[in-house]
């Protein structure tokens, strides 16, 4: 049986929730592709934290190890900030291995180039994971554009403020409460400030933008706005009102062609679309010239709906590229 080896930078929420789908499906993607699927090697920041036990792979903290051994074919990204992870998949793609990354820091800044790299190299780029977690907004938007053209994105992408602002309307819980919550249940980022303050919805904003509009509009003319200065009391007010707030990214084409953008909370209504998802749901509204509204809905975060994200993009990649993967 042929088979194929695969690297995982990072062992985090995400990097575990990649090995343990690919450790319990291994047999179904085994009969469906015809190809077993290896992990070799381990990429961690500190190699004596206690993990899960781990048999027959590589554990290092070394980069080289993973760039230097040739029989690795895809590279699984999931580590934190835009260096060195950039620095790690432009190595990679040098080497001719697929990527897939769940960075979506590193991605809504670099990803165009290493787009334009991996065509050069003639490898893919899965990033399904970068925006909207487990939701397959990336697939979607890219099946759409072969026929149509998309006019307006707008949703919820940060699934920590969306289950922190759940929290506080449902449970009266207090800002720092609802967010240790989601932080523990290894929804936030290791940074938290960058959900709560929009920014993390703002990069994926900017992932899709490039994907749906071929451009991102100047990142300066966005306004960006955070979740952190609501209190529970203005909640439960607006819920008497039956509104609730919801963290909205938005961007759309204006009349003029060009793209506007903005990310903050908004008061709605119940006939709103976003008014029933919560916890830590994504939801994703695409209005296309042909097809009219498009929502999708799902979870936004975690580490089994981030990790089935991302070996949906191996299983797209072995699809796409069974006759180029060279049997080890
Ligand atoms: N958590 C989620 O639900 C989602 C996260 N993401 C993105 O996925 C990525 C990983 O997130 P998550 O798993 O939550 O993060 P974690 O903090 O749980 O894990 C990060 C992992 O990366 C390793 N790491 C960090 N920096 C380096 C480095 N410079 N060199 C080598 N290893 C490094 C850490 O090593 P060590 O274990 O030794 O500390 C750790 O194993 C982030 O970019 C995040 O934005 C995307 C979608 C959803
Ligand atoms: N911290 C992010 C994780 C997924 O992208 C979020 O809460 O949405």
């Amino acid at each position: 049986m042929p088979s194929i080896k695969a690297a995982i930078l990072g062992f985090g929420t995400v990097g575990e929730g990649v090995y343990r789908i690919l450790q319990e499906k291994r047999e179904e993607i085994k009969k469906s592709t015809g190809f077993t699927v290896e992990v070799v090697s381990i990429l961690v920041k500190d190699k004596t934290k206690k993990r899960m036990s781990i048999q027959d792979v590589q554990i290092t903290d070394d980069f080289r190890d993973i760039l230097n051994n040739p029989e690795i074919d895809v590279v699984f990204e999931a580590i934190v900030g835009d260096e060195p992870a950039y620095t790690y998949l432009s190595e990679a793609i040098e080497k001719s291995c697929h990527i897939i990354t769940a960075n979506k820091k590193m991605f809504a800044k670099h990803g165009p180039a290493l787009m334009k790299h991996a065509e050069f190299r003639s490898v893919q780029v899965g990033f399904e994971a970068t925006t909207a977690g487990g939701v397959p907004i990336i697939r979607t938007v890219t099946n759409l554009l072969a026929g149509d053209r998309v006019k307006r994105i707008q949703g919820i992408l940060n699934g920590t403020s969306n289950f922190i602002l759940t929290k506080m309307r449902e449970e009266g819980s207090s800002f720092s409460q609802a967010l240790a919550d989601a932080q523990q249940k290894g929804f936030a980022e290791a940074d938290p400030s960058d959900d709560v303050t929009g920014m993390d919805a703002f990069r994926k904003l900017m992932i899709l933008s490039s994907l749906a509009f071929g451009q991102q509009p100047d990142w300066e003319g966005v306004p960006v706005v955070g979740i952190d200065h609501l209190q529970t009391i203005d909640l439960i007010d607006a819920s008497k009102e039956n509104l609730r707030y919801r963290h909205v990214a938005d961007i759309w084409l204006d009349e003029r062609g060009k793209l506007q953008g903005t990310v903050g909370p908004v008061l709605i209504g119940e006939n709103h679309p976003l008014f029933s998802i919560d916890g830590v749901d994504n939801a994703i509204i695409v209005d296309t010239e042909y097809l009219g509204s498009l929502t999708l809905v799902g979870p936004g975060a975690g580490m089994y709906p981030t990790g089935s994200a991302m070996i949906a993009d191996l299983m797209h990649i072995i699809r796409r590229h069974e006759a180029v993967l060279i049997p080890n």
